[in-house]
């Protein structure tokens, strides 16, 4: 059966408890995103968004409300959902191919099949020279290329991104975004990108969220429409040179601004 969105989430709520009190975090969101969509969430620090995104891997149950992705609810960690955060977590001890084979490892798949796809996607990421190497002798953003493999080698539906490049140097970012975006298109995964940083924001995703301040609600979405580019959508380093990125920060560095107003 099809579902017209790969991910639902209705009316999700959590609150934190703690010895300290209770903590608000998140008020009725609701959100979905459809095959192959890419988005993300921006607001202030502490306005919930890496609590979301726990809540849709499943490793944080909502006190109320569901995450379902195509029609199933989601109820703990979920093999059709891949997470990559802003630390790569590479075993040092491991080779690049021995770290990407890891999530096809506790999952039990078949291995010679596994390898096959770890390596097709360590050269799609631009690593296929370097299967053999450690993790030791790869630069930040090589890292963060095999993070990318690794969670998708057992191909999950949705792809969710936390904060992924902020351990990078500005121009490494730049690059490492286009690279990303485009494996992730030519995948076609479904993205949930997490980022402070408004212009990644624009330039990757086709639908930007603005979360509220604390309790986290949906204050605005904004769709990126971009002209293409060769029958394409901008890489994300061209979009940045279209007379539509700076209009579109401008309206979103308001949105968050006018919030931080009250
Ligand atoms: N484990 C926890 N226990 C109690 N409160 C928590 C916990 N995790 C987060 N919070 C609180 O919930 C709110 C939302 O936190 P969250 O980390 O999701 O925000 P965020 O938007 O991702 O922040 P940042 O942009 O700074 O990473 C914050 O007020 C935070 O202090």
């Amino acid at each position: 059966m099809t579902h017209p969105y790969r991910v639902h989430v209705d009316n999700v709520s959590l609150r934190y408890f703690t010895p300290q009190g209770e903590t608000q975090a998140l008020q009725n969101i609701n959100l979905s995103v459809k095959a192959g969509e890419f988005i993300s969430l921006i607001g202030q620090s502490g306005c919930g968004k890496s609590t979301l995104l726990s809540i849709l891997a499943g490793i944080l149950p909502p006190s109320s409300g569901t995450v379902l992705v195509d029609g199933q609810t989601i109820v703990g960690p979920n093999p059709r959902i891949g997470y990559m955060l802003q630390q790569d977590y590479l075993f040092e001890w491991r080779t690049i191919l021995e770290n990407t084979l890891l999530g096809a490892q506790i999952q039990n798949k078949d291995l010679a099949a596994a390898e096959k796809r770890a390596t097709q996607l360590l050269h799609k990421c631009g690593m296929g020279d370097y299967l053999h190497h450690y993790p030791r002798q790869l630069s930040g953003g090589m890292r963060q290329r095999v993070a990318l493999a690794r969670t998708l080698v057992t191909n999950p539906d949705v792809v969710l991104l936390d904060e992924p490049f902020s351990a990078l140097d500005s121009q490494t970012r730049l690059s490492i975004a286009d690279e990303v975006v485009d494996v992730l298109r030519d995948e076609g995964k479904s993205v949930i990108l997490v980022t402070h940083d408004i212009g990644e924001a624009i330039a990757m995703t086709d639908r930007v969220i603005v979360l509220s301040r604390r309790p986290g609600r949906i204050k605005s979405v904004h769709h990126m429409d971009f002209p293409s580019q060769g029958g394409k959508r901008p890489t994300p380093f061209e979009a940045r040179g279209c007379p539509e990125f700076n209009d579109y920060f401008n309206v979103l560095w308001d949105e968050i601004d006018a919030h931080v107003e009250g």
